[in-house]
């Protein structure tokens, strides 16, 4: 646990103290952030408990350097590069795997920026059909009546591999309306 101080915020005096679990330096890699950080939620997850995790800093901190990282090389292997979402699809498939065990999963992928939400998802429609129609209903954030927070709407796609879902997280990293991410980069 370590605890940052800031003594001054906007030139106002403050003494704030903030408690952090765990620090990881500018050299610090992906494998290990996952294996210290991230590896034991995904195994709370494949034991039935909800979880979540997100990142969270100013534009160009690495959020999703740290998030998506190089997704996977042309042999569909984890690079050195890879981040949090393509490590995590991972050990879920290699511990169901391992278990033996009858499995369904789904996928959704979704962008919430300036307060509205976008179906990363969501199929083209390449129709010659006027834009009116084209124009689809806008996906929509509620309650669930459990106290749950559920997107009405998002379209969802069934997989069975890990590379179904890289090739989904591709296909819907491509339409982000955020900075393009590394993998863009790369295949240019
Ligand atoms: N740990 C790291 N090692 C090497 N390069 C990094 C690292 N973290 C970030 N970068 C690079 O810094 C740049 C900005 O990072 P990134 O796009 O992940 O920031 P971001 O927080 O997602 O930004 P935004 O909020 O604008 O989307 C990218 O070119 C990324 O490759």
């Amino acid at each position: 646990m370590i605890d940052v101080t800031c003594s001054t915020i906007a030139n106002k005096h403050v003494d704030r103290v903030f408690n952090f679990d765990k620090d990881f330096g500018p050299k610090a890699q992906q494998r290990s952030i996952y294996d210290q950080v991230i590896s034991p939620i995904v195994n709370e997850v494949l034991d039935g408990f909800n979880c979540t995790v997100f990142a969270y800093g100013q534009t160009g901190s690495g959020k999703t350097y740290t998030m998506e990282g190089g997704m996977r090389n042309k042999s569909g292997d984890l690079t050195a590069e890879a981040g949090v979402i393509p490590r995590a699809v991972r050990q879920i498939f290699d511990i169901l795997e391992a278990q033996n065990a009858n499995y369904s999963m789904k996928v959704t992928f979704l962008e919430l920026y300036n307060e509205e939400i976008t179906d990363l998802l969501s199929p083209e429609d390449n129709s010659t059909r006027p834009i009116e129609e084209k124009i689809k209903k806008p996906v929509a954030l509620m309650e669930d009546g459990k106290g749950r927070v559920v997107v009405r709407g998002l379209e969802e796609e069934s997989v069975y591999s890990v590379n179904e879902i890289y090739t989904l997280l591709e296909r819907g990293a491509s339409k982000r309306r955020t900075s393009e991410t590394l993998l863009n980069k790369r295949s240019r």
